[in-house]
């Protein structure tokens, strides 16, 4: 074992099995080594595998190989050691507060006496002294999840694991969170050793964590762990702060970030995860950066549209996938094409983003191919959706035979006929 480490993995794979032979590669080649007294953060694009690595951790997902290792010791199963909060609380809204957080220690051999009290010790730490008899349903969404910290912090557990527990959270009550649970580790008042955090904030993980790992690529890896070695109380406004969120930004929209969605390939043609954003979200964006007129730092962009790079990235990622965009060390620019389009009229923006998604977007083609074959120019979904279904979870291939349509139907390619389940041709592909 290293020394000081809480947890291990050492060469951890997770496959998702899908019926059939069919597997999906989600994991690869994972070996982390967490020691007490560090606050891990875990980044990553949408979909990358971040909470799976988080159940692993927690025991709650079988590895499909590899080692998880607590203290010294294999495990299989539930990680003794380990607690749980999730982005939704997770509550119980028949039981009362008290109740709630006394479910933490449902399994420990103890008397109900000692679990009351303990219980009672853990509300008040967490700020909820006096609520001890409320229901969920009578606390705000910050006090819920005050609740679901407590029930997961009531059986000291050596590793608080979270799971976007801020995310759920309107901006200010947020900030009061992260701020007391920091205060709470950082003076001791909690046990914990160490706390593992899922999110897709940048600047939260950079705000909280004293370690931050990325995860990304197809399957994915961890492909950057470092250390933040900003003091605490971190002042988001320091230059020191910024230049770092700024840093993992430009580590995040490096290409093998934005491009390593789950690939697939049909006839040597491959299938990327396409981002999920509408073409008028793009639209809208392009004219932004256009009206900007200048190279932007995207983290400044996010922070001025207000969002979480889980739903930033995605545009960014669509543009640059069309090549509206260019991203450079973490700054945007439109491309020629970008400028192109953000001036162009409505009818000549549709024929602009019509050629940059046949260029760039492969499975385009194949649907109109497959369509133009056919003499009624049609076609049923599920032919499309089989396709994918090998390579892509049942909730993924929607999404992506969505996107394709939302996007097939604003550049006027083709369209989906909800009744008889068909895409069809338009008129305007011979144009
Ligand atoms: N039980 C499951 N069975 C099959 N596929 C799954 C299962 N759970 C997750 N997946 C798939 O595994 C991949 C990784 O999912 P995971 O939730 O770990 O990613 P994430 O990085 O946490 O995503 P997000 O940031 O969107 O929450 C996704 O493609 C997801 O659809």
């Amino acid at each position: 074992m290293s020394k000081h480490a809480l947890i291990e993995l050492k060469n951890v794979q997770k496959k998702w099995d899908m019926g059939g032979n069919a597997t999906i590669p989600v994991l690869t080649n994972i070996n982390l080594t967490i020691r007490a007294g560090e606050f891990l953060a875990i980044l990553g694009p949408s979909g990358s595998g971040k909470s799976t690595l988080l159940r692993i951790i927690a025991g709650l997902t079988p590895v499909s190989s590899g080692e998880i290792i607590y203290l010294g010791k294999e495990y299989h199963g539930v990680n003794p050691g380990a607690a749980m909060v999730f982005q939704s609380f997770a509550l119980f809204p028949w039981l009362t507060v008290l109740e709630n957080v006394t479910l933490g220690l449902e399994s420990k051999p103890i008397a109900d006496d000692e679990k009351k009290e303990k219980a009672l010790h853990i509300i008040d730490v967490i700020g909820l002294d006096g609520f001890e008899n409320a229901y969920p349903k009578e606390l705000s969404g910050g006090m819920q999840q005050r609740v679901g910290l407590g029930r997961a912090l009531v059986s000291d557990p050596d590793v608080l694991l979270m799971d976007e527990p801020f995310s759920a959270l309107d901006v200010l009550t947020a900030e009061n969170l992260r701020r007391d649970l920091l205060k709470l580790w950082r003076d001791k008042k909690i046990p914990t050793k160490t706390i593992i955090m899922v999110t897709h904030g940048i600047e939260e993980a950079v705000y909280m964590a004293d370690r931050i790992i990325v995860v990304s690529g197809n399957p994915a890896r961890i492909n950057y762990d470092m250390q933040v070695t900003l003091p605490h109380c971190r002042d988001k406004k320091d230059p020191l702060f910024t230049n770092f969120v700024d840093k993992l930004y430009s580590l995040m929209m490096k290409k093998e970030h934005i491009e390593t969605h789950r690939v697939i390939t049909v006839k040597n043609r491959e299938i990327a995860m396409i981002p999920q954003v509408s073409a008028g979200a793009l639209t809208g964006f392009l004219e932004f950066l256009k009206d900007l007129n200048k190279k932007t730092d995207l983290y400044k962009l996010a922070d001025r549209f207000m969002m979480d790079s889980e739903d930033f990235f995605p545009i960014v990622e669509g543009t640059t996938l069309l090549k509206f965009t260019k991203v450079t060390d973490g700054d945007i620019e439109l491309t020629p094409e970008g400028i192109l389009f953000a001036q162009a009229s409505v009818l000549e923006r549709k024929k602009l983003f019509r050629s940059q998604l046949i260029q760039h977007v492969p499975f385009i083609n194949k649907i109109i191919a497959i369509l133009q074959s056919k003499s009624n120019k049609r076609m049923s979904i599920e032919f499309f959706e089989d396709i994918l279904t090998n390579s892509f979870s049942p909730t993924e291939v929607q999404k992506h035979m969505n996107i394709l349509i939302t996007w097939g139907r604003y550049a006027e390619l083709f369209a989906y006929d909800e009744k008889s389940k068909q895409l069809y041709l338009e008129d305007t592909t011979n144009s």
